[in-house]
């Protein structure tokens, strides 16, 4: 079991309405020290809601939030925390190390700005002016603002959201360079394969609940599992549950939605016992994933 001191984050109950939308709906989540957190989910999941309401940005309608034990704002102050958020647009015309300085003046024990900026893999454009680097250069740029307080807790809303696949992996190493042991990671992302490669928990979000919580292979089996649906067309229901691959059976009217690990046995063993009508099979994490995340939004 975790030791409560281990606890880095703790929302109880977090709830957040934009008038008739429910963008966080009733969320429970701790996350342990030395954690790296992938928070999924579709576009309008409440990624974003929910980190702002982490960093104490935005106040929950209901429910609490502590950031090693104590309020998110006061955690921040003590440079505990270090965010960033999605890309305002908004670039001073001042050079990195500029920035990186004026970042560490906010907090009371900075990192020295070189290790900041070796870090952020930044040290041959301290000079440069924000306004001329490239796009991977200025999400990395953000990045040593963020390291300015020598935070124990990184939360970074979708942070490669804009980077292609070189400055991904760019921004991914400066990330794994810093966040050695102990220190806790929470970026949120749309992309599976991300929350896949780079977390070591998945929080998958939709509607503002969460609808999966897992490692990334467990993550991975159930996006990944095939969906055998058919007619049950007036035959018996029972035992569809016991099919060989079988992880989950729904049924929608006569419609019936089977998860499987191995849809080949399931059809297989289907064909030999029942009667159905229009079989389907979907394939394709993508699809699964989209079904996985579209079951959370049936309030
Ligand atoms: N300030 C706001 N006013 C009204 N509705 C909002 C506001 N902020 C968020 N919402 C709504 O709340 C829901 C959740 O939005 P949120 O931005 O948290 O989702 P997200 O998962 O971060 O999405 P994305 O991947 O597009 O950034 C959406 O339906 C969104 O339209």
């Amino acid at each position: 079991m975790t030791d409560v001191d281990d606890i880095v984050v703790r929302l109880s109950g977090l709830t957040r309405r934009f008038g008739a939308v429910r963008a966080v709906d009733g969320l429970d989540l701790t996350i342990a020290r030395g954690a790296t957190l992938a928070l999924l989910g579709p576009n309008g999941a409440g990624k974003t809601t929910t980190i702002s309401m982490m960093l104490g940005l935005a106040p929950p309608d209901t429910g609490t939030v502590s950031l090693f034990g104590r309020p998110p704002a006061r955690a921040v102050r003590a440079g505990l925390v270090g965010a960033m958020l999605q890309d305002s647009g908004v670039v001073p015309p001042a050079t990195v190390r500029d920035v990186v300085e004026l970042a560490r003046a906010l907090y009371p024990r900075p990192l020295p700005t070189d290790r900041i900026l070796a870090l952020a893999g930044l040290t041959d454009r301290a000079g440069r002016r924000l306004d001329r680097l490239s796009g991977g250069e200025a999400q990395r740029a953000r990045f040593a603002f963020a390291l300015a307080g020598a935070p124990e807790l990184l939360v970074l809303d979708e942070p490669t959201a804009a980077l292609d696949v070189a400055a991904r992996q760019a921004f991914w190493t400066a990330i794994r360079r810093y966040v050695t042991e102990g220190r806790t990671v929470v970026f949120s992302t749309h992309q599976l394969h991300e929350a896949d490669e780079f977390a070591d928990r998945v929080v998958v979000l939709a509607a503002g609940r969460v609808v999966a919580d897992g490692t990334p292979a467990q993550i991975r089996a159930l996006a990944g599992g095939r969906t055998v649906s058919f007619d049950l067309a007036g035959a018996d229901g029972e035992g569809l549950d016991l099919l060989p691959g079988v992880r989950a059976v729904e049924v929608r009217g006569d419609r019936v939605l089977l998860t499987t690990d191995d849809a080949d046995a399931t059809v297989l063993a289907l064909a030999a016992g029942r009667g159905f009508r229009n079989l389907a099979i979907s394939a394709g994490l993508d699809t699964a994933f989209l079904a996985l995340t579209s079951a959370g939004t049936e309030h």
